[in-house]
């Protein structure tokens, strides 16, 4: 990996301000050739508790900063990501896989957590209550919750750390963070740069090592008063069952499984267009990802033709080659998934119309597919695919649409194309779903409330929405005015 910063490629974690080796090692491989690119420490239970440690010691003087303070460390921070966007994605798309015009998209995406909460910083206010007593007055603070802890998938490496620790570390909180054992090399050279910023010792550590062993001190450890996870409904539950024992807060942003939905007035082009961005970003490995694709039977088959012409058209490879569109699935465990969806499909007649297997090129490679006469009994229309696999359903009326795309524990985003005003009110007003997409296949913003109902999870991301998951309410009551 030829970077420009060579200090932003780290083999150590970093905790209460210091980088910390380790004997054991986890590697680190390159999705799309199985090579090395670095390793990192096995660490465990006892780092962790050090850093929450140090974390707590760490909060008071932090939380002590004018949020204006705060703010200009935090700018400095989103300063120098983007003066080092293109080592971050070349970091990134070596160990997560992903091309790398979307790795350069997802640095510029993280970055922009880190200005949006610098600004946000300096707008945590407060209120005055009209006292029930002309002897009393009552006032209304909000303040930082303390110390917090993330935990944070590999499909999006920089921008699901930001997307906690900008906001915690805007409201005066101190993180430890743990990423994911597959992607760790771009959390931590964030880190690298955090430390450049100036955040002080103690402020933001990184741990990598045993999730679970990790994760049961971030959540059973009572200095610790919220937990914010972004990763599979699975490990969600066993979290939030974990965080119980001390009460902790939790932000919970988990699986999802889309519904596309494509009426018969749509832009069809531009439903085709929404379709393959919503579907093959990040070769599928996103939890907003259409996961169910229904279009309304007047306009099936020249909706389906040209996805098929669009799906056709990918580059599938090596995300450093500038020509690729769609990279490698992260593990075998995910290109069995997706095998094993198509499979169930075939099993219940549905048809591949293009795709549907792995890639010529071996390895996690898999070719961008498409099935047809996909139906609510298979395992799709249940469970999330997390890959490359756009089944089509087709429907007839709106109302037997709404009631198939809301048949899911799942509620994190939603999509539909149409055009009649009356029909993109009702159907967007029906639609259970915690984002919906209306003519667009890309809903990812810093200044909107990203995040689910139902089991997709708990709390907002990002927008003036996110900073309040890191902050208590308080109220003082003054009597004997
Ligand atoms: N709603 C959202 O924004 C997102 C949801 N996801 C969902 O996550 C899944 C894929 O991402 P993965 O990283 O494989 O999810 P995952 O849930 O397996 O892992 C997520 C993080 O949790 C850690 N982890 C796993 N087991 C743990 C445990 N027992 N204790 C503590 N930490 C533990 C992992 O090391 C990783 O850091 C998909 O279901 C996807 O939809 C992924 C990204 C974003
Ligand atoms: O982890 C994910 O899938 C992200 O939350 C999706 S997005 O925010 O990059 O759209």
């Amino acid at each position: 990996m030829k970077l420009k910063n060579t200090s932003l490629l780290k083999d150590k974690c970093y905790i209460n301000g210091k980088w910390i080796g380790s004997k054991e090692v986890i590697e680190v491989t390159n999705p799309a050739t199985g090579k090395r690119v670095g390793t990192v420490p096995r660490l465990g239970k006892k780092e962790t508790a050090d850093a929450i440690k140090g974390a707590n010691k760490a909060w008071p003087a932090w939380k002590g900063l004018t949020a204006k303070e705060r703010a200009a460390i935090l700018r400095k921070w989103f300063t120098l990501i983007n003066d080092n966007a293109d080592d971050l994605a070349l970091i990134m798309t070596s160990e997560q896989g992903k091309p790398l015009a979307e790795a350069k998209g997802e640095v510029a995406y993280a970055a922009s957590f880190v200005e949006w909460f610098a600004e946000e910083a300096k707008r945590v206010y407060g209120d005055t209550i009209p006292a029930p007593q002309t002897s009393q007055r009552i006032v209304v603070t909000k303040e930082p919750i303390g110390v917090c802890a993330a935990i944070t998938p590999w499909n999006f490496p920089a921008a699901m750390i930001t997307r906690k620790v900008a906001p915690a570390l805007a409201a005066g909180c101190t993180v430890v963070i743990k990423p994911a054992s597959q992607t760790p090399l771009t959390a931590l050279a964030l880190i690298e740069l955090a430390e450049q910023a100036g955040f002080p010792p103690g402020v933001m550590s990184l741990v990598t090592g045993n999730s679970s062993e990790i994760g049961k001190e971030l959540c059973s450890n009572p200095l610790v008063r919220k937990v914010s996870f972004t990763g599979s409904t699975e490990v969600g539950r066993i979290l939030m069952e974990q965080s119980a024992s001390t009460i902790k807060k939790v932000s919970m942003e988990l699986g999802g499984n889309a519904p596309f939905i494509v009426f018969d007035d749509a832009d069809i082009d531009a439903a085709v267009q929404g379709a393959i961005i919503s579907k093959y970003r990040n070769a599928g490995q996103t939890c907003v990802c259409a996961n169910r694709i229904y279009v309304q039977k007047g306009v099936y088959k020249e909706f389906v033709k040209k996805l098929v012409a669009a799906v056709e058209a990918l580059v599938v490879g090596d995300g450093t080659d500038k020509k690729v569109q769609v990279g490698p699935l992260i593990d075998e465990k995910a290109v069995e998934k997706v095998e094993s969806h198509i499979s169930d499909a075939l099993d219940h007649k549905a048809k591949v119309l293009t795709g549907g297997k792995r890639s010529k090129l071996g390895g996690l490679f898999f070719e961008p597919t498409v099935i047809a006469d996909a139906t609510q009994e298979m395992a799709f229309a249940r469970e999330e695919t997390f890959g490359p696999l756009a089944p089509v359903f087709k429907f007839d009326t709106d109302e037997e649409v709404v009631r198939m795309a809301n048949d899911t524990e799942f509620g994190l985003a939603a999509y539909f194309y149409a055009r009649d005003l009356g029909r993109v009110w009702r159907v967007a007003e029906q639609l259970e779903y915690g984002i919906v997409g209306i003519n667009t296949g890309l809903i990812s913003t810093e200044v909107a409330p990203f995040g689910g109902v139902k089991q997709s999870g708990l709390g907002r991301e990002g927008s003036h929405y996110g900073i309040d998951d890191y902050l208590v309410i308080k109220y003082m009551l003054m009597g004997g005015i």
